[in-house]
């Protein structure tokens, strides 16, 4: 998911070539406080005159707690983009935003429920109350991790190897599966370092979360990288199936393969893998 400033044409325009799975246009913290205004016009005009295709198209709104939030509800949601991101996400701030978005889809003739939240927690107390925020609209399609305010929140120094996150990781990603939504983990702020960024990228994705944030096109390909089943993964879920088929001739419900057992969960992960590898191509 590329991050980009709602203020920037030139990113706006181009927004669905590099070939992210989602775009999120910013009116948050990558605008100045002076060109709040301007973000909204520029973002506006892009979701009304431009076609993303097949890519998600998100906008970030201000916090609640902001002066710019309202208006930012208000003008935005009124595009349909296909998910508002809630920043600073916590369960009170979601019920607002709930009751907004009910006025807005009943005053434009939308069906209720149809505008898609994904919630950025990013603050202790929205780590803490992650799975009330989930639990407490059926809009929140995804969670997605903001360590950098996090680690402002919490006063800790913000490292490379991020073992400041992994409370708030594991914590995520369990309300996340606990409740069916996509966990998607924290940009990886240094663009030049694609080590570091691929290193954090497969530590996150052991640990659950289904994809990571971006802020830079030149990101997207190791994130994909990380994140798509391999060939090997492919193939050893392919011959799980197909042992699976042989073993239930026989009426087995668990066997072996490779020397290691085989059963249901097994069987769940290499589904899993495959569902994967067939939705982003890698498999008829
Ligand atoms: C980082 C940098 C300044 C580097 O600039 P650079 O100039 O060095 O980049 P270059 O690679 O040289 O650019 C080469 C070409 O790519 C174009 N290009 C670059 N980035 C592009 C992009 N994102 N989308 C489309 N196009 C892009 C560029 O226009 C140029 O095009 P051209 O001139 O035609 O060649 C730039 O990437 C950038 O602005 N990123 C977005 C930053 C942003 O949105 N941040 C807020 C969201 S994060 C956040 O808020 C998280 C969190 O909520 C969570 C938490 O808590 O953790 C928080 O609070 O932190
Ligand atoms: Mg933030």
């Amino acid at each position: 998911m590329l991050f980009m400033p709602g203020n920037n044409p030139g990113m706006l325009q181009t927004a669905d070539t590099f070939g992210a799975d989602s775009v999120i246009f910013d009116l948050e913290d990558a605008v100045a406080l002076t060109e709040k205004d301007a973000a909204r016009i520029l973002v506006t005009e892009a979701m009304r005159t431009m076609n993303y295709g097949e890519t998600e198209v998100v906008i970030r709104i201000n916090p609640l707690s902001s002066p710019f939030a309202m208006t930012d509800i208000d003008k935005m949601a009124r595009l349909k983009p296909d998910a508002i991101l809630l920043p600073k996400a916590t369960p009170e701030d979601m019920e607002i935003l709930e009751k907004e978005l009910e006025r807005i889809e009943k005053e434009e003739g939308f069906e209720v429920g149809t505008i898609k939240v994904h919630a950025l927690v990013e603050t202790a107390y929205g780590v803490e109350t992650v799975y009330e925020t989930i639990k407490s609209s059926n809009r929140i399609q995804a969670v997605l991790l903001g360590g950098e305010d996090l680690a402002a929140d919490l006063a800790v120094k913000r490292t490379k190897d991020s073992e400041e996150l992994f409370y708030a990781r594991t914590k995520v990603v369990n309300a996340c599966k606990a409740l069916k939504v996509d966990a998607i983990d924290t940009p990886f702020t240094d663009t030049n370092d694609y080590e570091g960024l691929a290193a954090d990228s497969r530590k996150a994705k052991m640990l659950g979360f289904s994809g990571k944030l971006a802020i830079n096109p030149r990101q997207i390909d190791t994130i994909h990288e990380v994140y798509s089943p391999t060939k090997q993964e492919i193939n050893h879920a392919l011959r799980v199936m197909a042992a699976k088929e042989e073993a239930e001739k026989e009426g087995l419900g668990v066997f072996s393969l490779d020397g290691k057992m085989v059963d249901l969960p097994i069987i769940n992960r290499a589904i899993q893998t495959l569902e994967i590898a067939e939705m982003i191509g890698l498999l008829d």
